[in-house]
């Protein structure tokens, strides 16, 4: 079997080796009980559920449902050991080594994928005839939602009519009808990008979507690359090894061989469909928020004997929606502001922000050589991020100082709480494109997709200056290094 990281289900059984894995074989419904179980999984970091016993399963065992697969572990000391695990890191890795492996890739040389004449995922094929998905386990994840999302942890691969970019991404879809999807297709999103592309050309776009593909290829799809690049070749550096790519039956793209399933057709670029509502990312399920959005046939599908199907049931916290999307943006922020030559050490997305925040920390005394005002230096940074699409999902961005750890939010809340004066010390954009679903700009006072956007400046003027020139009132800063080793050693024999 190959690595975790490089097979799906292999991963799957490293999550087993982990005792991270519950494997649930008693007869589930893909109606809201598995989506629930789910839910109830991710909002206390339970281990990962695999839904082997489905109403609707074929005979070929399609399909199985692997829920949560990119949450949380309750364990502190693992408690980002499933992402580790789609990386081929120690389970014990920090955010930020995780974080680092993601942006290794930028500065090493791409590694092209490899084709290969078949896989797994050839091992059943099914003709349009042969499968109804209404009939087949695709599950309900709300019960006010719109549709039966069975595309929320699969990977759309779409290629520019002129075959030179070939984009990989997530994005959501449900059920239209027995050999039909609808789904969300959305600026900036490539997958939008690509779509116009062949609209204009008058053709429909081909695409295939790949279930239960390489971690390490889901964990890419979600980061906001630069346009143009090609995932495939990003990933195989990333992984320092090719990726194994099978052609698809009917159309000219190419998946990952040991993917667990595969969707074939074509995205129409004329007709739509009512699709939504959907439980989104930021916690809600808006009733009758649905919008027409472009229908994809599904013509062939392939798939491995007893295929699992991946699932993010998303809303509130802590599911893959802000696992990967938040940490993944924040990664390409730090990346870009550091190529521009900006002073920033560290970016993350707090979870308790239900990632709609960056924040950022500064290397202080690089910013006192710049010479700069808090104006200036706010501005370069929003001018720089709140214009391209990494900065698409983020609407804050706070600034930090040497002595605020953004892995930790209760760090972050206090330097923003007490060093970011409302109003004065934050610098609106509402030029600039916003993010539709977060609920104030949905449903909210002014328009869905522009402005709402903040750089919050939590840095206190001297540290533009002369340096910090407080000390924390804590254990850490406000005694000396003997005396807070005296008093460690003796913890326990004062009687704590
Ligand atoms: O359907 C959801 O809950 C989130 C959809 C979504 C997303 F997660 C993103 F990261 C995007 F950039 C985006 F444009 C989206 F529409």
């Amino acid at each position: 079997m190959a690595l975790p990281h490089m097979e799906f289900r292999a991963f799957v059984q490293a999550l087993k080796d982990d005792g991270d894995l519950v494997e649930i074989n008693e007869e589930c419904d893909p109606n809201l009980e598995v989506s629930a179980i789910i839910r109830k999984v991710v909002e206390s970091d339970e281990r990962a559920p695999l839904f082997n016993n489905l109403k609707g399963q074929n005979e070929n065992g399609l399909w199985r449902i692997l829920g949560a697969p990119n949450s949380l572990r309750s364990d502190p000391r693992h408690r980002y050991g499933r992402l580790a695990r789609h990386l081929n890191l120690p389970p014990t890795s920090s955010m930020k080594e995780i974080l680092d492996k993601m942006v290794s890739a930028k500065t090493t040389p791409p590694i092209p994928p490899k084709i290969v004449e078949t896989g797994p995922c050839k091992e059943f094929r099914l003709t349009s005839d042969q499968f109804d998905l209404n009939q087949l386990p695709s599950p309900t994840l709300h019960q006010a939602d719109g549709g039966k999302y069975v595309q929320t942890y699969g990977m759309f691969i779409v290629r520019s009519p002129d075959g030179k970019w070939t984009n990989w991404s997530i994005a959501r879809a449900m059920v239209h009808d027995k050999n039909h999807l609808v789904g969300l297709v959305m600026l900036p999103q490539h997958i939008a990008v690509i779509h116009r592309m062949w609209k204009e050309l008058g053709q429909d776009m081909p695409y295939a979507l790949a279930f239960g593909v390489p971690p390490a290829a889901i964990m890419a799809a979600s980061m906001p690359l630069p346009d143009g690049l090609t995932e495939a070749e990003y990933i195989g550096s990333m992984v320092n090894s090719p990726l194994e790519l099978v052609k698809c039956e009917t159309i000219d793209l190419f998946v990952p061989s040991t993917s667990e399933i595969v969707f074939e057709g074509t995205c129409s670029v004329t007709e739509t469909a009512t699709e939504g509502p959907f439980g989104e990312m930021h916690g809600y399920v808006f009733k009758g928020d649905s919008h027409f959005m472009p229908v994809y046939t599904v013509n062939t599908i392939t798939h491995r004997k007893d295929a699992i199907l991946p699932v993010c049931a998303c809303g509130r916290l802590t599911d893959e929606t802000h696992t990967m999307i938040g940490p993944l943006a924040a990664a390409e922020i730090g990346y870009i502001l550091k190529s521009n030559g900006l002073p920033i050490k560290e970016a993350f997305s707090p979870f308790e922000s239900q990632v709609t925040w960056v924040a950022l920390q500064v290397d202080t005394e690089k910013l006192r050589a710049m010479k700069t005002s808090a104006e200036a230096f706010c501005r370069q940074v929003g001018d720089l991020i709140f214009r391209g699409k990494p900065g698409a999902t983020i609407h804050r961005l706070l600034l930090v100082g040497d002595d605020i750890d953004v892995y930790d939010f209760k760090e972050v809340i206090w330097a923003f709480s007490t060093r970011c004066r409302p109003v004065m010390d934050e610098y609106s954009y509402e030029d600039v494109p916003g993010f539709p679903l977060i609920p104030y700009m949905s449903h909210g006072n002014g328009p869905a997709n522009k402005g709402g956007k903040l750089v919050c400046d939590c840095l206190l003027p001297v540290e533009y200056t002369t340096g910090k020139n407080w000390e924390a009132a804590d254990f850490k800063e406000s005694f000396p290094p003997e005396l807070k080793q005296k008093v460690l050693d003796r913890w326990h024999s004062y009687g704590f």
